[in-house]
């Protein structure tokens, strides 16, 4: 019987504050992140956004006690996963592939082939798909796949989503009904999902599937909660000067204050472990927000992290994937037809008048703000929210 490996695929965090620089230069020079008209403009802006971003990031690192607890997360579901699987009588090896920070996706893949690992299951820890997330790690890992011959005879399957995963739907059930039960009148209280936003022009130029899906996991989930409770959904965690998905997470949060809402329990839904995003973003800023808008009671849904029902969802969608037809790299990291951007090395120019104002519009924006911020230590890149 040959060996069975997973790689487990998720973003990766600063684990100290030194950190917050080069992973953001590693997340900006990202062209799923940041998509520029020219290649050779990606470094060079990367570099300056994550210098002028960084003392802010750090900021927010230094509010949850100076690093990202998403490693440490990462290596106990890790640990959980294999632990089942044994105990279903399917022993794997599971490497943690980062994209922007230790452990790398790079240095994964070279352990599986020193593992001379036979079957693979490619599972991103994101439930549901975006470009920016796990098509990001697709794409790395056909580019590593492309230079090295050698890993083709590695019989590989992708899992691309898999939000509508029961027993995952059963374990985000279960956490928002615990802590439903906390407040003092359950079935008043209002479930506020909030999702990590993308880019408008993602979804509506790149054809991202991550808005669909968004919104059908949350449907699912009400579903499968079973409870009488109103709900919304928001996006939160906007970078930049361009258009996000909305609502707007602080938006929509105002917006319900002032319908009279007083009981506000916030599931983060893009993620399945703790990170920034919750622990500063929600539980910090958003918690100021409410309150000052005259929501008292704020909660929030906890993180899967290691829940045992989420581990089970996650054993059974490797073993799912051994046993069915293989999924290549190839077919996830294809878009639907007339997509203009998406590599950045295959954009068709000039297509369609939107893909020149965006490109313009970018091109200009990196170059102006790098002259101008050089220069005098203030630019537009303050004004826009970028730093
Ligand atoms: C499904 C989740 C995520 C999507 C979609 C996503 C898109 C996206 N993110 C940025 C910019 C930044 N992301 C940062 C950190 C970060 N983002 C996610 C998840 C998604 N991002 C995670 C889990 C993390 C790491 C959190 C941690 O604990 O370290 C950051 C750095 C933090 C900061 O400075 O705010 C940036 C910047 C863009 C531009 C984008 C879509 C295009
Ligand atoms: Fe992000
Ligand atoms: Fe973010």
């Amino acid at each position: 019987m040959g060996r069975t490996g997973v790689l487990l695929l998720n973003l990766g965090g600063p684990e100290q504050i030194d950190d917050v620089r080069p992973f953001l230069f590693n997340l900006f020079s990202d062209p799923e992140i940041i998509r520029l008209p020219f290649p050779w403009l990606q470094k060079p802006l990367a570099w300056l956004i994550s210098s002028l971003r960084s003392k802010k990031s750090q900021e927010n690192y230094l509010a949850i006690g100076g690093g990202s607890p998403l490693r440490q997360v990462t290596e106990a579901q890790a640990v959980a996963l294999q632990d089942n699987l044994k105990e279903k009588g399917q022993p794997v090896g599971i490497y943690i592939g980062m994209r922007y920070w230790h452990p790398f996706t790079e240095e994964a893949v070279a352990r599986i082939k020193r593992d001379r690992i036979d079957d693979l299951v490619i599972l991103p820890l994101y439930p549901q798909f975006s470009i920016s997330t796990s098509g990001s790690s697709f794409r790395l890992l056909e580019k590593l796949w492309q230079e090295d011959p050698s890993l083709n005879r590695i019989n590989y399957t992708v899992v691309r989503s898999w939000y509508e995963q029961p027993g995952y739907l059963q374990a985000m059930a279960q956490l928002i009904a615990e802590e439903l039960d906390q407040f003092s009148n359950p079935d008043e209280v209002t479930i506020f999902f909030s999702a990590h936003g993308v880019p408008v022009s993602y979804v509506e130029e790149a054809g991202d599937p991550y808005q669909k899906e968004i919104e059908e996991c949350t449907d699912l989930i009400m579903q499968t909660l079973n409870r009488p409770n109103p709900h919304v959904l928001a996006y939160q965690s906007r970078v930049g000067p361009v258009e996000w998905l909305k609502p707007y997470t602080e938006d929509a949060i105002q917006e319900l204050a002032a319908e009279g809402v007083n009981n506000l329990l916030v599931v983060p839904i893009s993620f399945v472990s703790e990170h920034i995003e919750t622990l500063q973003e929600i539980d910090i800023e958003y918690r100021e927000i409410a309150e000052e808008a005259g929501i008292h009671n704020f909660r929030r849904v906890p993180a899967l992290n290691t829940h045992p029902v989420f581990i089970e969802a996650l054993a059974d969608l490797v073993v799912d994937a051994l046993n069915s037809p293989k999924v290549l790299l190839s077919e996830v990291t294809q878009m639907k037809k007339k997509v203009k951007m998406y590599p950045q090395e295959r954009w068709e120019w000039g297509l369609t008048p939107s893909a020149e104002v965006w490109n313009g519009r970018l091109a200009m924006l990196g170059l102006i703000a790098l002259l101008i911020e050089l220069i005098s230590g203030h630019g537009p890149l303050h004004l826009v929210g970028l730093l």
